[in-house]
């Protein structure tokens, strides 16, 4: 068959020009490229920028970030070490957890118990980074996310390179630790100081699983207002994306 999509025939010209993969590659792909993904260090501003995108869209917003702190807060009620991986895996299958991926902010529930205000603690803060470098948690996470309906904005750390890297746009945010310590201590019982230096800790624990994709536009959110992200990353969306 002859390849006349647009969007496809550009994803597939270096492999193959003229045929189309088959149907159920090419609709996995197609559902990619109205996923616009919003990666980027913690306290970048990823939840509050991909919420404002997401509005703009009139599209869900996905934060894959409550899942691993969701599994943070279950594996330290459940008094369980958080290197486990088998342990805390075999705690998530018997209670499951589910991402409610609203545009006015995403939830996290367990059965009926809603965990959302309790997954930005600093105890959560501190044990997440040791359980989102598990692979099986990420793998368990990744299928999660991957088996939602698009379009959505997805927003995380690794949202453009592992889990939707067919995306039909992607960015990435950054911004000094003292400006995002800055920004936190708005919401956090702890000074500046001692917000900045566990920012630093997790960029460290996060740097691997926190590249961003070599097509991602990197924005510096520091010198930015979030409504000036917002219409950045806005005006730099392909069609594909805004007609979705
Ligand atoms: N460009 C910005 N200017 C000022 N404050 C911002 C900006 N972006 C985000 N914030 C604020 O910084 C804090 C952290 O943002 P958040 O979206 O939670 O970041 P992340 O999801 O990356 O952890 C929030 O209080 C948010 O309102
Ligand atoms: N796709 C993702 C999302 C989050 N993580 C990790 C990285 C962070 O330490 C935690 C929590 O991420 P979240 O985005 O909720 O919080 P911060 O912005 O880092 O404050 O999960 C990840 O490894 N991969």
């Amino acid at each position: 068959m002859r390849c006349r999509c647009p969007a496809l025939k550009d994803l597939f010209a270096a492999s193959c020009p003229e045929v189309l993969p088959p149907a159920s590659v090419r609709t996995l792909y197609t559902a990619q490229l109205m996923i616009v993904t919003i990666d980027g260090v913690a306290a970048s501003g990823k939840s509050s920028v991909s919420g404002g995108v997401a509005r703009a869209l009139g599209v869900p917003y996905v934060s894959s970030g409550l899942l691993y702190r969701a599994a943070t807060l279950l594996g330290l009620e459940a008094g369980l070490d958080l290197h486990d991986a088998p342990a805390l895996l075999a705690h998530l299958q018997t209670h499951p957890l589910r991402l409610e991926p609203l545009a006015e902010g995403n939830r996290v529930w367990q059965d009926g118990r809603e965990l959302t205000d309790e997954l930005h603690s600093t105890r959560v803060d501190r044990g997440v980074s040791v359980v989102a470098v598990l692979p099986e948690v990420r793998a368990w996470v990744d299928a999660q996310l991957r088996a939602l309906p698009s379009p959505f904005v997805a927003e995380g750390r690794d949202m453009g390179t592992n889990v939707f890297p067919r995306a039909g746009a992607k960015f990435y945010l950054t911004a000094s630790p003292h400006i995002r310590a800055q920004r936190r201590a708005q919401e956090r019982p702890e000074d500046v100081p001692a917000i900045e230096a566990a920012l630093i800790r997790r960029d460290e624990l996060d740097r691997v699983q926190s590249a961003p994709a070599l097509d991602a536009v990197v924005i510096d959110t520091g010198p930015l207002t979030l409504d000036g992200v917002i219409q950045t990353i806005l005006a730099q969306l392909p069609e594909q994306v805004t007609s979705a």
